[in-house]
């Protein structure tokens, strides 16, 4: 009961956070040791005061605490996180800056540093701030593969359609091939991925039986060869840390952690707010939603719609694609509906030949 009243009592705090960028490198500043949270470091900003909209209190507080004049019509919706501290409730409403006048500096005497996007896991940070670098450092498109029937023209398809559609994340779905041959397939596509500098994810089901051969060792092995990440189908997602699933007895939930403490990336195939809340609790990087719109290579079953996903992904404390019917032209109102980007086979894979 007395937990009951305490959540009640807590604070919740509106804080607008801003992502200073400049060529490639992200400001970061360090909170003071007594404040809280303190020590760590922070994308800088502050509370929303009464009155005042997220984009007033960000061009405010960057003024406050940095000294620079934020063009508040360049602001650009990052992600929301609603974050529950033992001693407070915050939800960060976190916009990238692309455009300021002015010398940042630590105005309240806080160190600040520049730092380049992919080095944004070598700091401490808060919490709350996981998911911030995870929307950070994942790019706006996420490629999901069509059929693959031969493993060669397979790989020619994907480095074509990458090249073309410049896609930086992509997932090499088996689709119609073996096991064995959809394995060759992601091992040479991984090594041309570390080259291109694409993320590659594969398929849960090509995890599962890499650790149940290799043990352990098949989690460097997978990040060594360029493969960065492993997509679940929803199906997969809630059969991980269940009690009455099979996987937890041969540990594929525990390889799955440690291929992520490892830095591999876990995604996950949702469509509804159970699903996604269940990807925050098994430690998934961000989630693909769907069907957003009508797909258009096959039946998905009734749309969410646009309302559905800006509801869900305001509550959803992970990275947001949206799913179904996407196509370039959809990738505006995904950001400024708080999503990640957008996640689509037709759009990309069947480019050459709609
Ligand atoms: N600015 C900022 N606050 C963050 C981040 N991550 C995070 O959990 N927070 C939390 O958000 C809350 C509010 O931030 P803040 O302390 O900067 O607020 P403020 O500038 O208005 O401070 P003030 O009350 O001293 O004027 C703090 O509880 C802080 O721990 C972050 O990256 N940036
Ligand atoms: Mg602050």
């Amino acid at each position: 009961m007395s937990g009951f009243i305490d959540a009640h009592a807590k604070k919740r705090i509106h804080v607008a956070v801003g992502v200073v960028e400049r060529d490639g490198l992200i400001l970061l500043a360090k909170r003071p040791d007594h404040v809280h949270q303190g020590g760590l470091w922070e994308f800088p900003g502050g509370k929303v005061e009464q009155g005042e909209t997220v984009e007033v209190a960000l061009v405010r507080e960057l003024s406050e605490e940095l000294g620079i004049q934020a063009n508040p019509s360049a602001l650009i919706p990052l992600i929301q996180i609603h974050h529950d501290y033992s001693d407070k409730l915050v939800c960060l409403d976190v916009w990238r800056v692309p455009e300021f006048f002015g010398h940042p500096q630590g105005v309240e005497g806080q160190p600040v540093e520049w730092v380049p996007i992919e080095q944004l896991g070598l700091y401490q940070f808060p919490q709350a701030n996981v998911p911030i670098i995870a929307a950070l450092q994942l790019p706006q498109r996420y490629l999901i593969t069509g059929s693959i029937t031969d493993p060669e023209a397979g790989f020619h398809k994907l480095k074509a359609v990458c090249e073309r559609a410049a896609i930086k994340l992509v997932r090499v779905r088996r689709s119609e091939l073996t096991l064995d041959d959809y394995g060759i397939l992601v091992m040479r596509f991984g090594a041309w991925c570390q080259q291109a500098g694409v993320h590659l994810m594969i398929d849960f089901e090509l995890f599962t039986s890499l650790f149940k051969q290799n043990g352990s060792s098949a989690i460097d092995s997978l990040l060594q060869n360029g493969i960065s990440g492993v997509h679940l189908r929803s199906r997969e997602l809630l059969a991980v840390n269940s009690s009455e699933s099979n996987e937890d007895e041969d540990g594929v939930s525990g390889a799955l952690e440690a291929f992520s403490a490892a830095g591999g990336r876990l995604a996950a195939s949702c469509h509804n707010k159970d699903e996604i809340e269940h990807a925050e609790s098994s430690g998934m990087t961000f989630v693909v939603l769907s069907p957003i719109e009508a797909a258009r290579s096959h039946d998905a079953g009734p749309e969410l719609g646009w309302n559905a996903f800006r509801g869900l992904v305001a509550a959803a404390k992970l990275p947001v694609y949206a799913l179904g019917g996407m196509t370039e032209a959809s990738l505006e109102k995904v950001i400024s509906f708080g999503g990640q980007g957008i996640s689509a086979v037709s759009e990309w894979w069947h480019g050459e030949t709609r």
